[in-house]
Formats: C-alpha cells, structure tokens, sequence
C-alpha cells in the first residue's frame, strides 16, 4: 500500500483536504474490502495527528496569508499562526500509544547457551520479566525457591493442570515443568516484556498456542563441534545424557525453520548474542504492526 501525501488544501466548503499521490491507494487504504485490495488489519498503533477540519471561510485566500515569513518571526508566533491557519492547536500529547507488552520465547539446543544468554540479558536490560517455570521435581542444594524454579508437589502440579493454570506443561524425566499464565498475565499488565525459556519442543507447543502473537528466538552455536565442545566443558552430563543431548541437537537444528529469529552464539561471544536478542526486541517495538500477545 502507498499512500504518498501529496498536498494540502482548501475546499469550496472550507475544509482542509488532504490529497494522495495515488487515489488507488487511498480507496484501499480508506476500503480494505475493496477487491484491489490485501486484506488489512487495524492499525494497531495509529498516530494521532491534528485534527484535519478547518472553518475558515474563504476558500480562495492562501492558506499561509496570516503566517509571517519564518527567517523573520519568533518560533512562538510561528507556532501560534500555523495554528490559527490550521483552526487546531498543537498537542504536545505521544503521537503514538505505547508498544503492546512483547513475549520473547528464548530456545535452542541443550548447552547451546540459553541459560548464559538469558543471563547476561538480565543483567544489562531493564522491563523484561524472565518466567519462572513451575516443576514438580525437588529442589537442588543451592537452588531457590521463586527464583530457580517454583517448587511444588506432583499432586498440586496436577491439580494446576486441572486448573488450567498452565500455558505449557511436559513431562521431562518423569518430573513435571510448566509455564505458570498468572505469572505472565500480571507482568504483561504491568508492561514488562515477557520471556519464556523453553527446550525447543516447548517452543513448538508455544507456537501453536501463541501462534504469530510472540516473538521467537532460535539460539545457535557457531559449529556442531563447538556446541559439542560446550556440553563436554560444562561437566554437567552423564556419558548417556551427553549422547541423547548431542543426537538431539542434531535433529533440533532442522527446526529453526518454525521461528522468526535466528542468534549464533560463538564461542567468547556471548555479549553479542545478547544484544542481538536486545535489538530484535527494540526491532520488535518499533513495528508498526505489533504482536498483540494474551494469554
Ligand atoms: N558464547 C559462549 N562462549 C563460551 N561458552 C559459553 C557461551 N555461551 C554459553 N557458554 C557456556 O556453555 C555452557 C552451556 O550454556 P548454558 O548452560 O547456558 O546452555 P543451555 O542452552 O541453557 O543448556 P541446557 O538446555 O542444557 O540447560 C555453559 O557452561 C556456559 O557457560
């Protein structure tokens, strides 16, 4: 759609016109119906400019009669004329609301870095909440509650299944884990950007449910090998766990394809990963068309 402005001026009746470039344009832009038209969402983040209507009488008179040559007059009466010629004031209000709250979903192969990169993003980004996922397995020494994870029994991790509590729940090594709504739901309402950490099967289950409505984030490393590598360094697996979690990246990669955004995380490079992740969330702000995410 273009909707070039091409000029303004006074109608016979005394209101101010604007015209299109294309008048094609304007009719699909004014009509999404219409049949030489895409279909058109709302738009969602619409400017709110002056008001366009002007009572001044005599449709023949210039519309910059009463305004005074810029070079000489003072910015305030600069100001004040354009106003009066215009029969509006200037609002000083944002000419545009604020961006709707974002879901970020953070995935990507086990040991690829999503831990490290959400990390580093906490520590640097301010308006983000990171979930805290619900599990039914017992608790770590040294981990803690509401922080790590929250820890709650099987049956009251089934019974908030029940509840319908859960955006996302799995079975993982016969423990429980799921994504508590509530907890997104009152950040989103106090305009925090939400992100959710997820093994890429979640992140599958996430899109069907979200669909198009959050962002999605494919985390990489730079080489099969380095990942490998990584996992190896970590120290944190069994020979049989190390085995599962490689072949099962192998497989993972194919699936970047369901996402939206793809970060390499190279080996010493994770400050980068997580700008990059900042970025597409600036990027994600400044759309005109937002992702309106509920759940
Ligand atoms: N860019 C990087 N360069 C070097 N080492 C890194 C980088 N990113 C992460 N690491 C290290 O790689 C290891 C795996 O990272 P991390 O635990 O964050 O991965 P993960 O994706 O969360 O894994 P899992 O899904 O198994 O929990 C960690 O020891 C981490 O410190």
């Amino acid at each position: 759609m273009s909707c070039r402005f091409f000029g303004a001026y006074l109608s016979r009746s005394g209101n101010l016109r604007i015209k299109f470039h294309n008048p094609i344009s304007l009719t699909n832009f004014l009509n999404p119906k219409s049949p030489k038209s895409k279909p058109i969402q709302p738009f969602p983040r619409n400017p709110t400019f002056f008001s366009s209507s002007s009572k001044m009488g005599d449709a023949r008179r210039p519309l910059s009669a009463n305004i005074p040559p810029p070079d000489k007059a003072e910015r305030l009466e600069l100001l004040r004329s354009l106003e009066f010629s215009l029969n509006s004031s200037f609002s000083s209000e944002p000419l545009l609301p604020k961006p709707s709250p974002l879901i970020i979903v953070i995935s990507g192969p086990s040991g690829v870095g999503k831990d490290a990169v959400i990390k580093r993003l906490r520590e640097v980004r301010e308006g983000l909440h990171f979930v805290v996922t619900a599990t039914s397995r017992s608790m770590r020494p040294g981990e803690v509650d509401g922080e790590d994870y929250y820890f709650v029994s099987k049956e009251e991790f089934l019974a908030m299944i029940e509840r319908n509590e859960l955006l996302e729940y799995a079975l993982v090594y016969g423990d429980y884990k799921g994504i508590p709504k509530r907890q997104i739901r009152e950040f989103m309402a106090q305009g925090f950007d939400i992100v959710l950490r997820v093994d890429i099967q979640g992140a599958e289950t996430l899109r069907k449910i979200l669909g198009k409505s959050a962002v999605f984030v494919f985390l990489m490393a730079e080489s099969e090998l380095k990942l490998v590598e990584r996992l190896i360094d970590r120290k944190t697996e069994t020979k049989e766990s190390l085995l599962v979690r490689v072949a099962t990246a192998r497989e993972e990669v194919r699936h970047v394809k369901n996402f939206d955004y793809v970060v390499v995380n190279a080996e010493g490079k994770l400050e980068n990963a997580a700008k990059l992740v900042g970025s597409i969330i600036d990027a994600e702000k400044a759309k005109v068309w937002q992702r309106n995410a509920s759940v």
